[in-house]
């Protein structure tokens, strides 16, 4: 893998990747407000959202560790064409996860779900998506792509990641910010997703991908790359990119761990 290397961390357990996702969301959200007094982060489905309630919702232990919500932005990485309340929607795993359990004052966290109530074209939403990030990072400014702080991302069993498919013709998208796809090969086939140049362009992307399930296409990411989504993504953004993993999902991966400090 040419320049910078992604950041692989192995935990022994969930509950030890879930103390170190919260630090490292946190870092990140610091980072953020500094550069623009926001955090603008989004997120995918899954599993994720369960990890990632379990990293939030954990209690503060120091004055530091501290989860600013009322500062935060979150998008969409990728969404299914259903309506919002759908068992399929994403936005509603999300909301059931952790929405639900934080304190939302004065409409912060800012939410940006991603609607097909109200148009059930998944081009005209994705247009209506990117016009929704338009309004946030570009504010009238002429801006090639959005920089999420950060990009939170699970990895599929076959190297997707948001609703970017292996060998899929989306992954040459290069002018979209976020597109339509109509053929997922994992159901429910319509949907919106973020373009592979967004996420590459994030400040920093975070996988979490646990589970003895996910060790052949971890090997395949980290070791061949094959052109997966996934590996694309550590290819263009290096070590701006971290794994949170257990250590059954990267059995046998020969790739050098780092520790989390
Ligand atoms: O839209 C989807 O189909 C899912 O959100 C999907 O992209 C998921 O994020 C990965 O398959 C990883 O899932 P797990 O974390 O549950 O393994």
């Amino acid at each position: 893998m040419p320049g910078k290397q992604p950041n692989l961390f192995a935990f022994r357990e969930v509950n030890g990747l879930a103390t170190a996702l919260r630090s490292y969301i946190i870092t990140c959200q610091n980072a953020g407000l500094n550069r623009h007094d926001v955090f603008k982060v989004a997120v995918s489905g899954g599993s994720l959202p369960k990890t990632l309630a379990q990293a939030l919702l954990a209690e503060p232990k120091s004055d530091e560790d501290v989860i600013k919500f009322d500062k935060w932005e979150i998008f969409f990485a990728d969404e299914r064409a259903v309506p919002a309340d759908h068992p399929d929607s994403n936005y509603l795993l999300i909301k059931n996860e952790l929405l639900d359990k934080i304190p939302i004052h004065r409409g912060q966290p800012i939410v940006h779900p991603i609607d097909f109530e109200q148009l059930n074209d998944t081009q005209e939403l994705a247009d209506a998506y990117e016009g929704t990030l338009v309004a946030s990072f570009a504010k009238g400014d002429s801006v090639k792509l959005p920089i999420f702080d950060l990009l939170l991302l699970g990895a599929g069993p076959d190297g997707h990641t948001c609703s970017l498919f292996p060998g899929h013709p989306l992954l040459r998208e290069t002018d979209a910010w976020v597109a339509p796809i109509e053929d997922s090969p994992k159901p429910p086939p319509r949907r919106i997703t973020l373009t592979l140049p967004v996420v590459t362009h994030a400040v920093r992307i975070a996988f979490v991908a646990t589970g003895g399930g996910k060790k052949e296409i971890m090997r395949e990411i980290f070791e061949a790359g094959n052109g997966l989504p996934c590996a694309l993504i550590n290819e263009a953004a290096g070590d701006r990119v971290s794994w949170f993993t257990d250590e059954a999902a990267v059995e046998g991966v020969q790739f050098p761990r780092r520790s989390f400090l």
